[in-house]
């Protein structure tokens, strides 16, 4: 499969602060892949630079085989669709109009702003003027121009950090469907149930270095304990281990109509985090 992103070697320094260093990693074409992170561990500093806006001080990064550095062209962006904090709306116009003068830039039928204010849920608001937005609709609408054009690739810097949950499950479906149709994601989160619902594959990242990368299920399964817990009538959790012992005492904690759940101790990509970087999600 062909890639849509290639890292080799990338460090960025600001003087002598390492805000990413020795970072290597390939997102194919297709995927939602998570570069998941504590504050300050270095994800948008990478975002930055995948998208045109940093230049690196060591290593390479490629977007669909082109090296960033190229990406300072406005027509090399068109693939692309971003969205990072510095939201660049303009807060006396409505959010139609707003989005109106992104299908101008990109020459896009206007049909396509009904489309994205329908993603991401805001078609009441639509003729409300941005300066007067909450700062998840706010948010909603940097997401809806991010994905005016349905770029083939989508950089998305912590998309529902703002967000209630109705939204979050909203915007999920929405990227969901977009995924679906081809468009490949790159998101950053620090919010790890999100990345384990949303990706394909994630990285994570702690002090500006990525310590594993791989799938969630993956993830989970090796890092497992190799017990699971049987919950019985008397309200009593014991924990079994997955051997033939532990098969024999299930056989017959069943066997005496004792069992009421039993739940694998699988872990949380939270708690794989934690035991990987000894750190915190903070
Ligand atoms: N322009 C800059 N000058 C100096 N230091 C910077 C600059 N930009 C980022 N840093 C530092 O680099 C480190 C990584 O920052 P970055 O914004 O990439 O982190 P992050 O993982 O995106 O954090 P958050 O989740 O809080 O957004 C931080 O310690 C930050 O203070």
């Amino acid at each position: 499969m062909e890639n849509a992103i290639e890292v080799k070697g990338l460090a960025k320094y600001f003087a002598n602060f390492k805000a990413i260093e020795g970072v290597d990693f390939e997102v194919k074409k297709g995927e939602i892949f998570g570069f998941l992170g504590p504050s300050g561990s270095g994800k948008t500093t990478t975002i930055k630079i995948l998208t045109g806006q940093l230049d690196p001080t060591e290593g390479e990064a490629f977007v669909f085989g082109e090296n960033v550095s190229h990406l300072k062209n406005p027509k090399a962006r068109k693939r692309f669709g971003v969205l990072t904090d510095n939201s660049g709306l303009y807060g006396r116009l409505t959010i139609y109009e707003n989005l109106k003068l992104y299908c101008e830039l990109y020459d896009l039928p206007l049909s396509k702003i009904d489309e994205a204010i329908g993603f991401v849920n805001l078609k009441e608001e639509s003729k409300k003027k941005v300066a007067t937005l909450s700062k998840g609709m706010t948010q909603r609408v940097v997401l809806a121009r991010a994905i005016l054009h349905e770029p083939e690739l989508l950089f998305l810097d912590e998309p529902t950090s703002a967000l209630d949950p109705v939204n979050t499950l909203h915007i999920y479906e929405g990227l969901r469907a977009l995924n679906k149709k081809g468009t490949t994601i790159f998101l950053t989160t620090h919010d790890m149930q999100e990345a384990d619902t949303l990706c394909n594959r994630v990285a994570f990242l702690n002090k500006g270095k990525i310590r594993l990368l791989d799938q969630p299920n993956k993830l989970k399964k090796q890092y497992a304990d190799a017990t699971i817990t049987v919950e019985l009538t008397n309200d009593e959790k014991r924990q079994l281990r997955r051997d033939a012992a532990g098969a024999e005492e299930m056989y017959q904690l069943m066997k005496d109509n004792r069992v009421v759940t039993v739940h694998s101790n699988e872990p949380t990509l939270g708690d794989i985090f934690v035991k990987v970087t000894g750190g915190e999600l903070v």
